[in-house]
């Protein structure tokens, strides 16, 4: 069996769109139904992808608007980014498209849009050359998509970029 790789994900995106709840319900398979405001958390988990073991650092940040500065440690040692947004909220919609731009723009980035309307969200992940996925944190399964597939996002921008200076991002 070999090694676990280690890889770091950032979960992004504007004030009460989940972040916290998809990242719980992926970790700890239950799904928070109340909201608590987050700083910063890190949540660890091993998960099998493909026969290969990935020991996960997830990093729940606190919700940011396009007036944030955004933090130089969520541009660091970061190998993939997962962006949310709401399908409620059309402001978490425009907060995302500010964050992908302070991301940069290269087309080694990966990016995922989460619980949004199908078209317009599908629209602008082709845009950005980006996996468009719909998920719910009240589903297990959804959820744990979204990050297998990030994870095999990443390897495949691995195979391109061996350095790993390009990390994958996700929305
Ligand atoms: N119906 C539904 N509610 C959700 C979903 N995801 C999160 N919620 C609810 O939305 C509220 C905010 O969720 P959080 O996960 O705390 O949001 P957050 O983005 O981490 O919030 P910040 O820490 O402020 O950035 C909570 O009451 C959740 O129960 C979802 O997929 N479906």
């Amino acid at each position: 069996m070999p090694q676990p790789k280690y890889r770091k994900i950032a979960v992004l995106g504007y004030r009460s769109v989940g972040k916290s709840s998809l990242t719980i319900q992926f970790v700890e398979g239950q799904f928070v139904d109340s909201y608590d405001p987050t700083i910063e958390n890190t949540f660890n988990k091993i998960v099998s992808v493909n026969g290969q073991d990935f020991n996960l650092q997830l990093v729940d940040t606190a919700g940011q608007d396009e007036y944030s500065i955004f933090p130089q440690s969520h541009s660091m040692d970061i190998h993939g980014y997962v962006l949310v947004y709401s399908v409620t909220s059309m402001k978490s919609f425009e907060v995302v498209q500010v964050l992908h731009e302070k991301l940069g723009n290269s087309e080694q980035h990966t990016l995922y849009l989460l619980v949004i309307k199908y078209e317009e969200g599908k629209k602008l992940a082709d845009s950005w050359k980006a996996t468009f996925m719909e998920s719910s944190a009240k589903e297990n399964q959804t959820a744990v998509e979204v990050f297998k597939r990030i994870i095999m996002e990443m390897e495949k921008a691995d195979g391109i970029t061996p350095s790993r200076d390009k990390p994958c991002r996700i929305m």
